[in-house]
């Protein structure tokens, strides 16, 4: 069993303007400590695809399991949210609190604990230790993104959700952020999304999403990009 697996999973949004189909039969597994990479142009689908794994957003049709349990009811969709960390586009930080209070409010609130050693040594690796007793709007963007990603990795969680993890990020500390992940790599799975083709360094596999369809069956998909897009040869 894999820790996510999707079985021909259809995602349509409601709007004013009429519906919008944002995943069109998507299956795929992602088995114990393996990290899966989701290239796609924008509006391709892959935040709709973590927000369906977090329960967010239910599928029209088609079976979704995470950690063996079907994200469909509100209980369920808590429990599977509380081993999941899930890094956003747009961040999560609440903007009364310091970093190092929304660590631990963001814990407490999934009922989970905060080691704190183990959370400094996170931080001085992602070279945020100086900004933790800063509120969210002192931080640059870059630091902002890596203060997110270290709450997000405070509390151990089962499932890393990581929605472009390197946005917002120059060149060094996307590095950062990459050399970080590469710890991660095989022990915690993880969905990454992004447009950064240095992240095939830390992914095993490359679900490519193209209209909301996985362009390649499971199984074959590329395993290395070229400006961002799979190698010919492998296509
Ligand atoms: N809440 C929503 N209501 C209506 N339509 C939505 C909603 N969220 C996303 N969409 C639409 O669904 C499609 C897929 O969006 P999604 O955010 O999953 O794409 P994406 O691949 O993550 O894009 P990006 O790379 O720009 O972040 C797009 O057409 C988008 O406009």
């Amino acid at each position: 069993m894999g820790v996510v697996e999707f079985e021909d999973v259809f995602v349509k949004y409601e709007t004013y303007t009429g519906s919008v189909l944002a995943l069109r039969g998507i299956t795929f597994s992602l088995g114990e400590g393996e990290t899966i990479l989701v290239v796609g142009p924008s509006g391709s689908g892959k935040t709709t695809l973590l927000r369906v794994i977090l329960g967010l957003v239910q599928p029209m049709h088609g079976t979704v399991r995470v950690f063996g349990m079907e994200p469909r009811d509100g209980k369920t969709g808590l429990e599977i949210r509380r081993r999941i960390g899930y890094l956003t586009q747009e961040g999560k930080m609440i903007p009364e609190l310091t970093v190092w209070e929304n660590i631990i409010f963001y814990a407490k609130g999934r009922g989970r604990k905060v080691d704190e050693n183990r959370v400094r040594e996170l931080a001085r690796e992602l070279n945020v230790e100086a900004v933790l007793n800063k509120h969210p709007n002192q931080l640059s963007g870059g630091e902002l993104k890596r203060a997110e990603l270290l709450m997000v990795l405070s509390d151990e969680p089962e499932l890393l959700l990581l929605d472009e993890p390197t946005s917002m990020l120059d060149a060094e500390n996307s590095k950062v952020v990459i050399d970080l992940l590469s710890t991660f790599k095989g022990s915690v799975p993880m969905i990454v999304t992004s447009h950064d083709p240095r992240l095939v360094e830390v992914s095993n596999r490359i679900l490519e999403v193209t209209g909301g369809v996985v362009r390649k069956p499971e199984g074959t998909a590329p395993l290395s990009l070229k400006d961002g897009r799979p190698k010919e040869d492998d296509a």
